[in-house]
């Protein structure tokens, strides 16, 4: 296939990275040295494809990257899709990585732990809009206090009672001395694309889905 013009890959840096690059490696993409060491300070790396370079962000910042069309190709979770809806973003393939879900977690000792007789909430999250959005068509008002991380602290140090948290195994939750009271959303990562991209680059752009949904079948 005829490859020129540059293509952008944008992979989150944080713990994602290790799950998703023997994805990358099967669909055939294999970044320069530089990548893997922890000492280089670049941020676009070449690699064995001739036009196809990649760029290690953080997990926010590549939906955007891919949304604003700086990077054609990107993985995402679907917590931050969610948290941004982009409508330029397509996401074709769930990649089966990044297992998670999105949380409401309170005191292990707080009451009012029902959420049907909830119609006004304060909550420390990461993930402002989904969490307004989803209570919302509950008819509950959700008033979001934006953290950036640990959010576990914010009932103990009476920031406020609830949190909206990523959840995997618990022990975050449990090590602060909170509990799980209900799942908005489950949360895999998914391979991302830009539509003007898609539109105007469909060849190449459907050769990656492609080599992508190759690589899953053999992981
Ligand atoms: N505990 C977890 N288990 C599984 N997947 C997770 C977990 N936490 C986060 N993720 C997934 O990994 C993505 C990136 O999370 P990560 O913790 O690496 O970034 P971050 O620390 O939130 O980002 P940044 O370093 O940019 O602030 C999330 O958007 C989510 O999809
Ligand atoms: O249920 P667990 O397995 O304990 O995982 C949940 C933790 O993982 C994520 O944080 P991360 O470790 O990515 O750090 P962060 O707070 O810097 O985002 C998330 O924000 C929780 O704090």
């Amino acid at each position: 296939m005829q490859m020129s013009e540059k293509l952008v890959l944008a992979l989150p840096k944080g713990r994602i990275l290790g799950e998703v690059m023997p994805l990358v490696n099967k669909a055939g993409i294999i970044p320069e040295a530089a990548f893997d060491d922890p000492k280089s300070r670049q941020l676009e790396f070449k690699t064995n494809i001739d036009n196809l370079t990649i760029i290690r962000v953080r997990a926010f910042d590549a939906a955007t990257f891919v949304a604003f069309g700086a990077a054609q190709i990107g993985v995402v979770g679907n917590d931050v899709l969610q948290e941004f809806g982009y409508d330029d973003l397509y996401a074709p393939l769930d990649l089966n990585i990044g297992h998670c879900r999105l949380s409401l977690a309170m005191p292990v000792d707080a009451d009012e732990v029902d959420p049907k007789e909830w119609s006004h909430i304060r909550v420390a999250t990461k993930y402002p809009n989904l969490t307004r959005c989803y209570y919302a068509s509950r008819g509950v008002q959700a008033e979001c206090i934006k953290l950036n991380g640990a959010m576990e602290l914010a009932p103990s140090l009476g920031l406020c009672n609830r949190i909206v948290d990523l959840v995997s195994t618990g022990s975050t939750l449990k090590a602060n001395n909170l509990k799980e009271v209900e799942v908005l959303t489950d949360i895999t990562s998914r391979l991302v694309i830009s539509r003007p991209a898609f539109k105007t680059r469909p060849k190449e752009i459907n050769y990656w889905i492609d080599r992508f949904k190759e690589a899953l079948k053999d992981a």
